[in-house]
């Protein structure tokens, strides 16, 4: 089978072809920078580093551009309130993604724009829509995209235009009430732009379009985002990027959400479990286990239980793989089965995927248990290739601090000190104080603690700094 994937727009499955053989261009829309991430947003980033993963094993070279939205009613309104700039609002909250996406091992994106890094696109894109008459600028400076104008507005979504209600805020200058909002004309002690218009700042939809077309192009392949963006915001995206003269996008993927409480996990409902808050809980790949377990566009309810279950099947898979390794000295990346790349060919079939991992984890301990260790190291090359693509390698380097890799190093550190240790109470033995100072002066440097204690020396990592250890 070739990939297939769920495209929103024809609402069915279609074969993959790339616009350009051997390439894939992929925009996701990214965070607005307003506060900590919650586990559903890193949902978004996880499914679509699933399919970045994917094509990529299709030897696809993949350009994946996820946008950060910096400049918003939410950032203003937020940051004003803390009496903090906005530009350090945004700033703040971006890096508080990257740590998450970062975290939870989803591979930096090719290009990630900031949407105040795009005003002279979004204003020559505007100008463009307003060449085709398809836009139009009231008194205030505010510039609309004119519905009407465009026949297959609602072909994305499925909204009738009579149904369309666009959720924006009442504006004045709009000849339609159904018309959307392209540039915000300046409001007093908010940020702005110089345009034809007048100052101003963009609408989000716009953002979205003049980046994806600077960095992809015209056309391109792939548009992701969570459900909740098919309406309004992806199809007015694509509706500005058609109306001015591009393909835009040729297939739309949409995740589901993660809900809590039957409800989109979301801040404005205040339902949110954040990053950090999960982290306390569960290792980053088990959360990312979890998050990328189900299907990308089926709903996931969140429950304490279901993220244990969870965590607790990880470590089995984890645990046969790190006994192949105990025994065989390495398992090197081996390849997925059959059945697996079926599952993903399947539009990125995750749980079928995860029935082929389980199934050779059995397989690999039995081998095991009948001592047959070339089969189980074969059997952990494979499960290591499967889970690779979903990002949760175990002995993928990224996880190396979180997999006990830190205990492996204080065992060996332990080693070491022990030795010097004994070295010490050698020299201490035949009254040679110096060479035990010495030592000691030596280890504390170096940050390791050395307490004489009635039952002989023990030490500790670092509390002492190096003009503090008695130097
Ligand atoms: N609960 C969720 N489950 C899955 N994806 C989500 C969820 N919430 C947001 N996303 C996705 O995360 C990405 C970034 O979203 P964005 O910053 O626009 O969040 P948002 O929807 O405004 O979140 P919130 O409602 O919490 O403010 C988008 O693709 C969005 O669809
Ligand atoms: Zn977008």
């Amino acid at each position: 089978m070739t990939l297939h994937l769920h495209d929103t727009e024809t609402r069915a499955l279609r074969e993959f072809t790339p616009l350009v053989p051997g390439h894939a261009s992929v925009y996701l829309c990214g965070a607005t920078v307003q506060g900590e991430p919650h586990i559903g947003h890193v949902r978004s980033g996880v499914a679509f580093d699933v399919l970045r993963r994917w094509l990529l094993a299709h030897d696809y070279d993949v350009a994946f551009v996820r946008n950060v939205t910096d400049i918003d009613d939410k950032i203003l309104n937020k940051a004003r309130d803390a009496g903090r700039p906005w530009w350090e609002w945004a700033a703040t909250y971006e890096r508080s993604f990257t740590w998450a996406y970062d975290r939870l091992g989803v591979l930096p994106p090719s290009a990630e724009p900031r949407a105040t890094g795009h005003i002279t696109q979004m204003v020559q894109m505007i100008e463009r829509l307003i060449e085709r008459g398809h836009a139009y600028a009231d008194e205030c400076g505010d510039v609309y995209f004119d519905v009407q104008s465009f026949p297959s507005y609602g072909a994305l979504s499925g909204h009738k235009l009579d149904d369309v209600h666009q959720g924006e805020s009442v504006a004045e200058g709009k000849r339609d009430p159904r018309d959307f909002t392209l540039w915000k004309g300046a409001k007093p002690g908010e940020p702005s732009w110089p345009t034809p218009w007048g100052p101003g700042r963009p609408g989000w939809h716009l953002e979205c379009s003049a980046m994806a077309e600077n960095y992809l192009g015209s056309d391109f392949d792939i548009h992701c985002g969570g459900l909740d963006l098919v309406f309004p915001h992806h199809e007015n995206e694509r509706a500005q990027s058609m109306a001015a003269g591009d393909g835009f996008s040729r297939y739309w993927l949409h995740n589901g959400w993660v809900t809590m409480g039957g409800e989109k996990m979301s801040k404005s409902l205040g339902n949110v479990l954040s990053v950090p808050n999960v982290l306390k809980k569960v290792r980053p790949q088990e959360l990312r286990f979890y998050l990328g377990g189900a299907h990308y566009r089926s709903m996931l309810e969140y429950s304490d239980t279901a993220l244990d279950t969870a965590a607790v099947t990880y470590r089995g898979i984890e645990g046969f793989v790190r006994r192949a390794v105990e025994r065989a000295g390495e398992v090197p990346l081996g390849k997925w089965t059959a059945g697996f790349a079926e599952a993903l060919d399947d539009d990125l079939g995750v749980p079928k995927a995860l029935a082929e991992i389980h199934a050779t984890v059995t397989l690999g301990n039995t081998a095991l248990e009948s001592g047959d260790l070339p089969a189980a190291v074969e059997y952990a090359g494979s499960v290591r290739a499967m889970l690779d693509i979903l990002g949760v390698d175990p002995l993928d380097p990224h996880w190396v601090s979180d997999s006990g890799s830190d205990a492996a190093a204080l065992g060996a550190l332990g080693v070491l000190v022990e030795a010097e240790l004994e070295r010490r109470a050698t020299a201490k033995a035949t009254k040679d104080w110096a060479a035990a100072d010495e030592i000691r002066t030596r280890l504390a440097k170096a940050g390791v603690d050395v307490t004489d204690t009635p039952n002989g020396p023990e030490w500790s990592l670092g509390t002492s700094k190096t003009d503090e250890a008695g130097l």
